[in-house]
Formats: C-alpha cells, structure tokens, sequence
C-alpha cells in the first residue's frame, strides 16, 4: 500500500514539479501513473522511494514514513528507475547478487530466483557478461531482476516497458498482474495510454504536477460520457490546462 497526503515539490522554488498531491492505492492493485512529458510522475516516483524530499506532506509505504522511517520503508519497495544505466562494470550476475546481498536474501532462495527470473527474461546467457555490453532492454531487464530477486511487497517502476522487446514486456505485464493478484502492490509510471488500459486496475491521470482525475478506466469514460479510447479522453483531460 502507498499513501501520499498533501504532499508537494518544487525545484528552485519556482517549478512546482507536484502540487498537494494525495493519492492511496491499496493492495492487491495495478496502479498506473499516467501523465505527459513533465507532468510530475518521476518527481513523485522519487519522492515515494525517498530519493527526493517533498517540501511538504506525508508519504508512507504499507504504513512505514519514508520521511520518518526511510530503512523500514524501504524494505517495503523494489524501485525500478526510468534509466537503467547502473552498475555498468558489473556482470549481469553480480548485480542481482549484489541485490540479493543488500535485502539479505539467503544464498539458496536467491539462486533459484535468479535462475527463474533470467529464464523468464530470457538472460540467462548474458548473466555472465558486463552490463556495459547490454542493449537498453537487456539493462532495464537485469534492473528488473534486481529488484525483483529480493521480492518486495510494493513495486514501483519508472515507465517500465519503454524500450523492452514485445517477449519480456509481456513477461513483465505477467508477472506484474501475478504480483498485484496475490495481494500485493503495483505502482507504475506510463505515457503509453494502452498499455495502461490494458494492465491497470485503477490510474491516476496528472498534469502539471496536479491530478486530474483518479479512478478507473470505467469511471473515467463515465465521468466524460464518452467510451472512446484512454488518448482521446487524455487529450480531452489536459487540453484545458
Ligand atoms: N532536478 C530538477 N530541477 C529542476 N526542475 C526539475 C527537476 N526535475 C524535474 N524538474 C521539473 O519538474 C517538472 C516535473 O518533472 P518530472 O520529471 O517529474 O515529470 P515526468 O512526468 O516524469 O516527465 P517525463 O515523462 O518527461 O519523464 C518538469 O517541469 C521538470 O522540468
């Protein structure tokens, strides 16, 4: 479970990046973030996960404050960024090891993780090399590991299925509907309106650090009368701000 109360950012104090957001998804949920380029999803990506401070409000992470309790909360999440450019001088393997190492997962629970989840992605070969020698999608996909080798409760991820082949984004839609469907929490940043369509339970749609409407897909074309399809009712939500 997430819960953001009030909170928001600004940078140099002039932007507001994000404005009295509040915002609960609960378990068990598929929450997609939507919103276009600058609308203010990666600020509140960074601000869920403790990476940037808000300048006010509350957030909490199944109840942990990563204000306040910043370890505890961070044991809640696996945090996937927009970019997977990390850790470039390590083999695929030692990284997700390195993972394991810093969420304390045991030596014979991690091993058969890794071994599933490179079959799943189709990466068990290239465990063995640098990530420097990875394409974009075989980085995001060994960050996506990483996170996931420690199984946390709460996902977050930054536009996850950008510059993924169609295979591993199925995979990780998959796997991401599994997740939430045992009770746990899915919360993911897009500007793909299908992919959102498609996967989420709910959507938050925001713009200008402001959102503009939280709900379902169903409430959502109810709340504009229309079933026409997420992007013209997207282009109908940001068109007058
Ligand atoms: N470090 C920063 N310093 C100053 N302004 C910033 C900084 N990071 C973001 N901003 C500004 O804050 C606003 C929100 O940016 P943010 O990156 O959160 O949006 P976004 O919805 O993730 O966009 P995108 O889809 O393009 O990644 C934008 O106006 C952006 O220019």
């Amino acid at each position: 479970m997430i819960e953001l109360v009030d909170v928001t950012k600004s940078y140099n104090g002039t932007v507001k990046a994000v404005d009295r957001l509040t915002l609960t998804v609960p378990r068990g949920e598929i929450f997609g973030f939507l919103g276009p380029n600058g609308a203010g999803k990666t600020t509140t990506i960074k601000m869920i996960t403790g990476i940037v401070r808000p300048d006010q409000g509350t957030i909490r992470v199944n109840g942990k404050d990563i204000g306040t309790e910043p370890l505890e909360a961070k044991r809640q999440f696996g945090y996937v960024p927009d970019s997977p450019d990390l850790f470039l001088r390590l083999k695929g393997l030692e990284y997700v090891t390195f993972m394991a190492d810093m969420y304390g997962v045991p030596q014979d629970v991690r091993k058969e993780r890794i071994a599933r989840l490179a079959e799943r992605f189709d990466m068990t070969d290239a465990l063995s090399d640098p990530i420097q020698s990875y394409s974009h999608g075989m980085r995001q996909k060994i960050v996506i590991m990483g996170v996931l080798v420690h199984h946390p409760e709460v996902w977050i991820l930054d536009e996850p299925l950008t510059g993924l082949d169609p295979k591993s984004a199925f995979t990780l839609k998959e796997m991401m509907r599994e997740h939430a469907d045992s009770g746990r929490t899915v919360f993911f940043s897009t500007h793909v309106l299908e992919v959102a369509e498609k996967l989420c339970d709910r959507v938050a749609i925001i713009n200008k650090g402001v959102i503009l409407f939280c709900g379902t897909f169903k409430e959502m074309q109810e709340h504009f009368r229309s079933s026409e399809s997420l992007e013209r009712l997207f282009l109908e939500l940001t068109k007058h701000e």
